[in-house]
C-alpha cells in the first residue's frame, strides 16, 4: 500500500491482478494535478518491478465520478506558455508509459470521465464503463479555449476513426455510455455492481490487438489514403472557420495537432505545444471563468443561509410553447410530477406532444430506452380545471402577457393549492409587483423567466418583488437549477436583466437598417463579432410584434433611450411578424427559407440599401448600448453582480462567450475606452449613447469590474 493520504492507492488481489485506486483527498471529485507525476511514476516503478502483477485495473474511489479532467485552476495559475506545454507533456509522458507497459491495463469508469480524465482511460489497453446515467466521456477541452493535452488528439483517432474522433474534439460532446460502445471507445459497458470483476476479467486478458475502427468505403478513402485526409482536414477546417468566424483558436489547432499525428509528423510535441500556447490566450482565459463562474453559481441558494423548500410536485399553466417546455424539464430533469392546465384539451394535447416529440428523438438515437421514455412522459398530465393542483409546490404560469389574466391566476392557484404553494410567472415584461398586487400571499409570488426554446436555453431569471420571501426565492433558484438551468437573480423591472440589456442593441440595429445599410451587412457584423444569430435576423425568430410590445413598456418605465424605431409599425401594418408567420426581413417563401433576405422589406422601410459601415463600426454601435445598459443595471442593482451580468449575457442572449460576458469585456477594453466611444457616439447620435455615470466615475478612477 501507497501512503494513505495520497490520491493514489495500490492493491494487490490475491488473483495477480492489481487496483490503482484514485480518490483525491478533500475533493468531491476527482482531477488530475502537476503535483500527481511523482506519486503516479512511483506506482508504475512498484507495478514493473513486481512480477506476481499481471494485470492492473484503474478505477476512481469517488461514487459517481471518474476523473473530470486536468485541474482547471492548475492550468489558470500558469505563468507562460512553457510551463502549460511543460505539463502537458508531463502528462503524455506518464500516459505514455502506462500504454507501453508489459501488463494488460483496464480503465473501469464509473461517472464522468472528461478531458485529462478521459485521456488516461485512452492510455489503458481495455475501458469499461457502468450504464449509469452519470457515466460520460468526452473531451471538452474546446469548451474551455483548449485541446486535449494528454495524448487525445492522438489517441482517440486511432481508436474510433479520425472524422469521428475530431467531431467530438471539436464540439467537446459529451457520449453516453451505450453510445460509447457503439463507437468503439469503450469495450463493454456493465450494471456498477459488476464492474470490478469485468474490468477484473480484462486485466487477466492478453493485450487487445487493435486493427484500427470500422470503415465504409467512404470512410476508408477519406480516412485511409493520403489524398482522402486532405480532402477531409481542408473540408473540417473549412467548416470550423465558418463556425468560429476566427473568434476562436482552439479548434484550428485540434485539426493541426490530429493532422500532424496521422501523417506521422510529431504528433505528440505539436499537442503539446499547441495546448501550452492555447492555455496563455485571452480566448481560453475567459472560457475558463466561465466555468468557474458557473460552478460557483450551482452552489449558491438564491439568498445565503435560507434553505429552498421542498418540491415534489409541479403545476405549468398554459400548455403553448413555453409551457410545454417548461413542463418538459420539470419532468425530465427535475424527474417531478407536472400537471398542465390549460382551457383547451388541444392545449394540453400540444404540451404533451412537445415533451414526446424530444423524448422520442432521443429513443430513435438510441440513446434512451423506451421505457424509460414512458417513465418520463408518466410524469407529465393534463387537465383543463384545477384538479390535481392541491398539492402543487410551484405552480409556473406561461399564458399570454395580460395583467389581469395573470392576476386571475395567483387568485386561482391561491384558492385550488395549498398555502405554501408557490407562484412563478413566466412573463417577459410585466413587473412582478403587479402580478402580486392582489394576492392574497404575496410573499409566494415571483418571477421564473425562461428563454425560447426552454429545453435548450441554458438560462432562467428569478426574480422577486419586494414581498416575495427568502424561502420563496430559494425555492425558485432550486427548482430552476433541477430543471437544468443556470439561474440568475434578478431586482423586478421593466425588461429585468436579460431584455433591457437585449432591447438597445436591437433597436441600434434597426436604426443602422433605417439608415439604409442591407440587412446582411448588419447580421454578418455581429455574427462576426461573435454572436449565435445576427439581431435582424433574431427579431424574426423572436417575433417583430413580440419586440415591438417590448420597446414601449421599457421606454416608459425606463425612458427615451428605449424609443423603438418607427419601422416597427410599418413592419406590423404589412403582417411581418417573422418566422412564425414566414413574412419578416428574411424570405421563409424561397428555395432557401430564412437564408436570404425579403428585398421588399427596403422598400416598405423606404431605404435604399447600400453598404456605408464597415462590420466594426456597426457591432460597435449595438454593442456599446448593450454594454452601457449592463453597466446601468449593475448601478441600479438590477443584477446582484458582474459575474451575474456576464452570465446572464452569455446564457440567456448568447453573448460571446471567449470575450468573458459585457463586464469582463469592457474590463478588456478598458473602462476608460468604453466612455471615450460612447462618447463619440453620443456626439454623433445623442443621448441614448451618454455613458452610464458608474462607467464615468470607474474610468476616473481607473477601477475595474473584476
Ligand atoms: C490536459 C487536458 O486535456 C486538459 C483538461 O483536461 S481541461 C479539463 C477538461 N475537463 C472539463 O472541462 C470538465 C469540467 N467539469 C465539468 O464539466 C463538470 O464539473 C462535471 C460535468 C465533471 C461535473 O458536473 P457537476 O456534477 O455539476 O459538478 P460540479 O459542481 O461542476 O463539479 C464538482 C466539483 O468538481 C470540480 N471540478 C470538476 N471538474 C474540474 C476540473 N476539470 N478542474 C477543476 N475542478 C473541477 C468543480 O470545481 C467542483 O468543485 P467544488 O465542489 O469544490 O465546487
Amino acid at each position: 500500500m501507497t501512503d494513505a493520504k495520497s490520491a493514489f492507492t495500490l492493491t494487490r488481489r490475491d488473483d495477480g491482478i492489481a487496483v490503482l485506486t484514485m480518490d483525491v483527498p478533500g475533493e468531491s471529485m476527482n482531477t488530475l494535478k502537476g503535483e500527481f507525476a511523482d506519486d503516479i511514476a512511483q506506482i508504475l516503478d512498484e507495478v514493473e518491478s513486481d512480477s506476481s502483477i499481471k494485470g492492473l485495473v484503474l478505477i476512481s474511489g469517488k461514487d459517481n465520478s471518474f476523473v473530470a479532467g486536468a485541474d482547471v485552476s492548475m492550468l489558470d495559475k500558469c505563468q507562460s506558455a512553457d510551463e502549460a506545454e511543460a505539463l502537458a507533456a508531463g502528462g503524455q509522458a506518464i500516459f505514455q508509459r502506462m500504454e507501453n507497459m508489459k501488463i494488460t491495463t483496464v480503465a473501469a469508469i464509473n461517472g464522468p470521465a472528461l478531458g485529462g480524465g478521459l485521456e488516461l482511460a485512452l492510455a489503458c489497453h481495455y475501458r469499461v464503463c457502468t450504464d449509469s446515467d452519470k457515466t460520460a466521456m468526452g473531451l471538452p477541452e474546446v469548451q474551455l479555449g483548449l485541446l486535449p493535452g494528454s495524448g487525445g488528439t492522438q489517441r482517440l483517432p486511432k481508436l474510433i476513426g479520425i472524422q469521428k474522433a475530431m467531431t467530438l474534439m471539436l464540439t467537446g460532446k459529451q457520449v453516453r455510455p451505450k453510445q460509447a460502445k457503439k463507437y468503439g471507445l469503450v469495450d463493454d459497458v456493465v450494471p456498477k455492481s459488476i464492474l470490478m470483476d469485468v474490468a477484473v476479467k480484462l486485466a487477466n486478458q492478453r493485450k487487445p490487438n487493435r486493427s484500427g475502427p470500422k470503415l465504409n468505403l467512404t470512410g476508408k478513402l477519406l480516412e485511409r489514403t493520403p489524398v482522402g485526409r486532405n480532402i477531409m482536414f481542408s473540408q473540417a477546417r473549412k467548416q470550423t472557420n465558418k463556425k468560429t468566424r476566427g473568434n476562436y483558436p482552439a479548434p484550428d489547432r485540434i485539426i493541426d495537432c490530429i493532422e500532424a499525428g496521422v501523417s506521422g509528423k510529431k504528433g505528440y510535441q505539436t499537442e503539446a505545444h499547441h495546448f501550452g500556447q492555447l492555455v496563455m490566450t485571452p480566448e481560453s482565459k475567459q472560457l475558463r471563468n466561465i466555468f468557474f463562474a458557473t460552478t460557483e453559481m450551482k452552489k449558491e441558494k438564491g439568498v445565503e443561509g435560507v434553505d429552498a423548500g421542498e418540491l415534489k410536485k409541479a403545476g405549468v399553466l398554459g400548455g403553448g410553447l413555453m409551457g410545454g417546455g417548461i413542463a418538459f424539464v420539470t419532468a425530465t430533469k427535475a424527474g417531478l410530477p407536472v400537471r398542465i392546465k390549460d382551457i383547451r384539451s388541444e392545449g394540453i394535447a400540444n404540451a404533451k406532444n412537445y415533451a414526446y416529440d424530444l423524448l422520442m428523438k432521443k429513443v430513435k438515437r438510441r440513446f434512451m430506452r423506451k421505457t424509460e421514455m414512458q417513465k418520463q412522459m408518466s410524469l407529465i398530465t393534463g387537465t383543463t380545471d384545477y384538479s390535481g393542483f392541491h398539492d402543487a409546490d410551484m405552480v409556473i404560469e406561461a399564458v399570454f402577457e395580460d395583467l389581469d389574466l395573470k392576476q386571475n391566476m395567483v387568485a386561482d392557484v391561491e384558492k385550488h393549492c395549498h398555502k405554501d404553494t408557490i407562484f412563478a410567472t413566466n412573463t417577459s415584461s410585466i413587473p412582478i409587483n403587479q402580478i402580486a398586487a392582489k394576492a392574497e400571499r404575496p410573499e409566494n409570488v415571483v418571477g421564473l423567466h425562461y428563454f425560447s426554446p426552454v429545453e435548450k436555453m441554458p438560462l432562467a431569471e428569478v426574480i422577486p418583488h419586494k414581498g416575495t420571501s427568502d424561502k420563496t426565492i430559494s425555492t425558485t433558484v432550486d427548482m430552476a437549477r433541477k430543471q437544468g438551468k443556470t439561474p440568475i437573480v434578478v431586482k423586478d423591472g421593466a425588461g429585468f436583466y436579460v431584455n433591457r440589456i437585449l432591447a438597445p442593441y436591437m433597436n441600434e440595429a434597426a436604426n443602422i437598417l433605417l439608415g439604409g445599410e442591407p440587412v446582411k451587412q448588419i447580421d454578418d457584423a455581429l455574427l462576426n463579432f461573435g454572436f449565435p444569430v445576427g439581431p435582424i435576423k433574431l427579431l424574426d425568430e423572436v417575433g417583430i410584434d413580440i419586440g415591438a410590445k417590448i420597446s414601449p413598456i421599457l421606454q416608459a418605465e425606463l425612458g427615451d433611450r428605449f424609443q423603438a424605431p418607427d419601422a416597427f409599425e410599418k413592419l406590423l401594418n404589412d403582417d411581418r411578424k417573422g418566422k412564425k408567420n414566414k413574412k419578416g426581413f428574411y424570405d421563409y417563401n424561397g428555395k432557401k427559407p430564412g437564408k436570404e433576405v425579403d428585398e421588399s422589406v427596403y422598400s416598405l422601410l423606404g431605404v435604399s440599401p447600400s453598404q456605408k459601415l464597415s462590420h466594426d463600426q456597426i457591432s460597435e454601435r449595438c454593442v456599446l448600448l448593450m454594454l452601457n445598459e449592463a453597466a446601468l443595471c449593475l448601478a441600479e442593482d438590477v443584477i446582484r453582480s458582474p459575474r451575474d451580468g456576464d452570465i446572464g449575457a452569455i446564457f440567456g442572449i448568447g453573448f460571446p462567450p471567449f470575450l468573458g460576458g459585457p463586464f469582463h469585456y469592457m474590463d478588456s477594453l478598458g473602462i476608460k475606452q468604453v466612455v471615450a466611444r460612447l462618447e463619440h457616439y453620443a456626439g454623433l447620435y445623442g443621448d441614448k449613447f451618454s455613458p452610464a455615470p458608474i462607467l464615468k466615475e470607474m474610468a476616473e478612477k481607473g477601477k475595474t469590474f473584476y
